[in-house]
């Protein structure tokens, strides 16, 4: 049996740069994975079958991204193998959803990964970041698997190395469509274009947060009381929102004033959990 994390993601910033002729956006951003997230287990099966067992996320097993993830992996690895044992799948949720930790994104990208080592590697990992694009724009980082500047729609990666410092996120008691956030007018697309030296430096932000915290106020009134004892930003397209704190005491301590709302605190991941925990396979 292999068991494998499926880590969120944190957006230290996120800036839009342009718009691409099919819609979608191009972006600059600084991606950093969580010590906390989904998990997800392979157990071979003898036939060619794929299982998904999910008591937690309320997604139809053929909408779920693992599914979708996996019949995808395959139609592409039977072109290299002839035989590839089926699995059976169990995915635990912790993560929340719409809430831009990338939970989905990162679910598919386990699965994709996993069972391309289940197979004995028959695609290269930048095989699985490009199939990953097709499912979605976050799920190339999570097959990448280290913390980096991201540009293009988030698929084009300079690795880094950053501090690891501990997050309170909390999730405020809204769910956010990032397809409706991306359309909106207010959103500002023309960021000045930064580099890898200069980000660290340069006055960055999520654009999302100002659209977000218009859109619902409680989002507003949450980072308000967060930054009163920290720096906080939005992730992704929200709904979460990450203060940052030196140590976890720091950021247990301040979680108990945010008792009411779904939260965690979480360590700031330089090489994903998810790559960690394979190379130990
Ligand atoms: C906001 C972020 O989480 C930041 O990391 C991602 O950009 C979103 O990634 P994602 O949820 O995997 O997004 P996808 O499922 O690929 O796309 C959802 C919708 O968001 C819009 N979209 C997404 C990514 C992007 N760079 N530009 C876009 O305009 C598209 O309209 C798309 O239909
Ligand atoms: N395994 C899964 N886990 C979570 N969502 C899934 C999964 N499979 C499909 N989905 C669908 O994908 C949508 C986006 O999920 P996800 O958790 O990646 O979004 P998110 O937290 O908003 O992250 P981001 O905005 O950063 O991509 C959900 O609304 C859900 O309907």
């Amino acid at each position: 049996m292999l068991e494998l994390p499926a880590p969120a993601k944190l957006n230290l910033f996120l800036h839009i740069v342009g718009r691409r002729d099919d819609g979608y956006h191009n972006l600059q951003t600084v991606f950093q994975f969580l010590d906390y997230g989904d998990q997800l287990s392979f157990k071979p099966r003898d036939d060619e079958q794929l299982i998904l067992v999910d008591k937690d996320s309320g997604i139809a097993n053929a909408d779920n991204l693992v599914m979708k993830a996996a019949k995808l992996l395959y139609q592409q690895a039977k072109k290299r193998c002839a035989h590839l044992p089926g699995a059976d799948i169990t995915l635990t949720k912790r993560l929340p959803q719409g809430a831009g930790l990338g939970g989905g994104s990162s679910d598919a990208a386990t699965a994709l990964v996993g069972l391309n080592y289940l197979w004995n590697q028959p695609l290269t990992q930048s095989e699985l970041e490009h199939l990953g694009l097709q499912l979605g724009a976050d799920v190339p980082i999570f097959v990448h698997g280290h913390s980096a500047f991201a540009e293009g729609v988030g698929e084009r990666f300079t690795d880094i190395t950053i501090d690891t410092p501990y997050y309170l996120v909390v999730k405020p008691k809204v769910s956010i469509s990032t397809a409706a956030l991306f359309r909106h007018p207010a959103l500002q697309r023309d960021c000045p274009l930064l580099n890898t030296d200069s980000w660290q430096q340069a006055d960055t932000c999520n654009v999302f947060e100002p659209v977000v915290c218009d859109l619902y106020p409680e989002v507003a009134k949450l980072r308000d009381r967060l930054l009163q004892y920290a720096p906080t930003r939005l992730t992704g397209s929200g709904a979460c929102l990450f203060a940052r704190f030196d140590s976890l005491d720091a950021a247990a301590q301040v979680q108990r004033q945010f008792s009411e709302l779904q939260s965690f605190v979480a360590q700031g991941q330089n090489r994903s959990p998810l790559i960690r925990t394979l190379t130990q396979y």
